[in-house]
């Protein structure tokens, strides 16, 4: 299912202190934004808003005013959107139950959810891990283990928080090829990231914060070769 957020008039503020006012901004389907803004511009909390975890001092999303009672009773609007947090949280289990925890109540039992589980392991390259405990993992292999986390609940929209900042070219290429996958399943994807890499080359649309204000523009991708080359997901009969 593919969904399109419709914000208006959406502003966010911290005392006297204007982030942005964006009049108004579409996402979705099938996007691909990669978000720029220097250090402190708002990316993080746009991301936040457009994910239902931060309330805006105003603005609506597809007619919906932004309360917090809203934000946090009525997430029907959120249900298919998820945020990707740049330190992402883990659950105190092993690997493989910390994505089966991502699944519905109803699938997350069994051995189907622990075979779809491992075949999310298996295309971030932490496969040989999945019954260790996540306290053993590095930053930027709990960013992968986050990644397929996000790409096994197959979103609409993917809000992806500096999902590369700790990873090498080599863990990187996991993550552009489950974004890539769900690219090609129809779902958006948004990414903030301080440095173009395979990433942000997925993206053809760029967004801005600057002037506290947000300006969208096509995005040019730098030639990548390796992005030619990505082995497309093979997806098994459980649907992933
Ligand atoms: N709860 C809060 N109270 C006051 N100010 C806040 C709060 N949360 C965020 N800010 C401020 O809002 C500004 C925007 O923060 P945000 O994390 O969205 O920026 P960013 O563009 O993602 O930055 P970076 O590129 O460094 O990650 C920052 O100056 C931050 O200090």
């Amino acid at each position: 299912m593919s969904i399109q957020l419709r914000a208006q008039d959406l502003s966010k503020r911290y005392d006297d202190r204007v982030l942005f006012h964006i009049p108004s901004l579409t996402l979705g389907p099938s996007d691909a934004i990669y978000l720029k803004g220097h250090n402190g511009v708002g990316k993080t909390t746009l991301l936040k808003i457009l994910a239902g975890l931060t309330t805006p001092s105003s603005g609506t999303i597809n007619g919906n005013e932004i309360s917090t009672f809203h934000r946090l009773f009525k997430r029907k609007l959120f249900r298919d959107v998820v945020y990707l947090h740049q330190s992402p949280y883990m659950f105190d289990a092993s690997l493989v139950d910390n994505i089966r925890y991502a699944l519905p109540l109803t699938s997350q039992q069994g051995l189907n959810s622990r075979t779809r589980a491992i075949h999310a392991l298996r295309q971030v390259g932490l496969e040989s891990l999945a019954d260790e405990h996540c306290s053993v993992l590095s930053g930027g292999e709990k960013q992968r283990l986050a990644m397929a986390r996000a790409w096994i609940v197959n979103p609409s929209i993917l809000l992806m928080d500096e999902p590369s900042a700790s990873l090498d070219m080599e863990s990187t290429q996991g993550i552009v090829s489950l974004a890539k996958d769900l690219l090609d399943r129809g779902s958006s994807i948004v990414i903030t990231s301080h440095q173009q890499n395979g990433l942000t080359n997925l993206c053809d649309t760029q967004w801005s914060i600057e002037n506290q204000g947000l300006t969208v523009t096509p995005h040019l991708r730098i030639i990548d070769e390796e992005i030619k080359h990505i082995e497309p997901i093979t997806h098994n009969i459980l649907g992933n």
